[in-house]
């Protein structure tokens, strides 16, 4: 049992902390935290999206639809849709309907109509995403910050300051920070009281119950054999600890530019954040010069679709899109055709959110994989798994199942700046060693960093010792 469970501390009343001590403790805790903006309508499109109906036409033909009859639910419609996969890939393997799909990939006179309603499949256990309505159509405000018909992306909340003083003000509210921020500021002795408030803080910031108790007996143990002069080395070598465990994992992405186009999957949860995050990365991959692609695979959200386009719009991005329901593995095909024919550099495909458990939709991933590698073996050469950073110890399930249905090779933690935790960033890292390639530290498209180990560290640990 963990020992901050097992002591108890009845003679010792709670000490309130006076609001000069608080002060002390939070230096800038009114530094204003990201702010969700209501999703703004999008504008008409006049948009590079691609409709590539051709496909999925002649996969239908073949006697394989993938239509959602009206009266199905919608995961029976998508389970039917994996079922159709031996057909797919006898469509696939007929050089004239690929060529038929090459020929469907021409630009679209207008963009695919979204219907109105919307279908998600709600995750209970997950911290719950804003709900987006599929946005109407009419023509966007001429003058707009320039995001800000985007859906499910932030206009007015500032963007983090680059840098580690970007991180630090995202993470400032972290509960390790508050804890440890508070606890340090005490002047606190070098005794088994001290290691039991630092468990709780790393057990309330989500570190995990193995992670946690590993980190603490260690530094009993070095405490025990007088390696530290007092709580401030203590804390020093916690920090050089927690370092130790995310340094192996802080590996950036790295694109090969021999690869065209260098096929980019994301998969997750539902409302984790990978619409987003792919805007964030077109931003991103723009900005570094390289010719983009976007496959709009989440076909099961009607604003998914619509916000990926929007996305396209922004930043001149072509959107290969069938529209909602379509065959998600049909769609990553299109595009990757397209993408070839093109020579762009990157491909992002989209996918719905869909959670770990439902055995049906895992499999539709292992789909999605085998069609892309029907026309690049290699493909998809990095699946990214998007985990939402707010969702606690479950996201070690969520790996280990995305993992286990498609192989996982990078992460992206988001919504680091909104979460009191962030701290599963370290239970994941100890379990699997998998490469975090990315941290969303809020909804602005420049909110999304190169995942730095040392950066995260020291910004959950008290500033003092923070800067290391
Ligand atoms: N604060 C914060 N919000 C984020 C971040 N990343 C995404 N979000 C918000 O999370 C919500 C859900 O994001 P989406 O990109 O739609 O999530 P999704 O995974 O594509 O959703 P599904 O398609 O339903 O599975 C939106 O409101 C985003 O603005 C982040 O790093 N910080």
């Amino acid at each position: 049992m963990l020992s901050f469970l097992r002591r108890k501390k009845p003679d010792e009343p709670q000490r309130r902390l006076s609001v000069e001590e608080l002060a002390a403790a939070f230096p800038n805790q009114d530094a204003a935290p990201a702010e969700t903006v209501a999703d703004e309508p999008v504008g008409e499109s006049p948009s590079p999206a691609i409709e590539a109906t051709g496909f999925a036409a002649r996969v239908e033909a073949a006697g394989t639809s993938a239509e959602t009859p009206a009266d199905e639910t919608i995961e029976d419609a998508r389970t039917a849709a994996v079922a159709s996969e031996a057909a797919l890939d006898v469509a696939i393997n007929d050089p004239a309907v690929v060529d038929a799909a090459a020929e469907s990939l021409a630009p679209a006179e207008a963009p695919v109509a979204m219907p109105e309603a919307e279908a998600r499949i709600e995750a209970p256990d997950v911290e719950p995403a804003s709900v987006e309505s599929a946005p109407a159509v009419e023509p966007a405000p001429a003058v707009k910050p320039a995001s800000a018909d985007v859906p499910g992306i932030a206009t007015d909340a500032p963007a983090a300051p680059a840098g580690k003083r970007g991180w630090l003000e995202r993470l400032r509210g972290n509960a390790i920070t508050r804890s440890l921020g508070g606890l340090f500021s005490r002047n606190p002795k070098l005794d088994d009281d001290l290691l039991d408030e630092i468990e709780t803080a790393l057990i309330t910031a989500d570190v995990g119950v193995t992670a946690t108790t590993e980190l603490v007996e260690r530094l009993r143990k070095r405490m025990k054999a007088r390696e530290f002069a007092d709580a401030n080395a203590l804390l020093s070598a916690l920090r050089a600890d927690l370092l130790a465990m995310l340094e192996p994992v802080a590996r950036p992405l790295v694109i090969d530019r021999a690869t065209r186009p260098f096929v980019l999957l994301t998969i997750g949860v539902n409302g984790v954040g990978k619409t987003t995050t792919i805007g964030k990365l077109a931003r991103r991959f723009k900005d570094e010069g390289r010719t983009l692609m976007l496959a709009a695979g989440d076909t099961f959200r009607a604003a998914a679709v619509a916000q990926l386009q929007a996305w396209g719009d922004r930043n001149g991005v072509h959107v290969v899109a069938q529209g909602q329901n379509a065959d998600a593995a049909s769609v990553a095909f299109d595009a990757l055709q397209a993408a070839k024919a093109r020579g762009t550099e990157v491909l992002i495909a989209d996918t719905a959110g869909r959670l770990h458990t439902q055995q049906g939709l895992m499999a539709e991933l292992g789909k999605i994989k085998r069609v892309l590698q029907k026309l690049d073996p290699a493909a998809p050469h990095e699946v990214l798994l998007v985990i939402d950073g707010t969702t606690g110890q479950n996201a070690i399930s969520q790996l280990r199942q995305f993992n286990a249905a498609i192989g996982v090779t990078g992460l992206v933690v988001t919504k680091l700046d909104g979460t009191a935790k962030g701290g599963v960033v370290f239970a994941l890292a100890r379990e699997f060693g998998i490469p975090i390639r990315f941290a969303g530290i809020g909804e602005r498209p420049e909110d999304l960093r190169v995942f730095d180990a040392a950066a995260f560290v020291d910004a959950l640990l008290p500033e003092s010792l923070g800067a290391g």
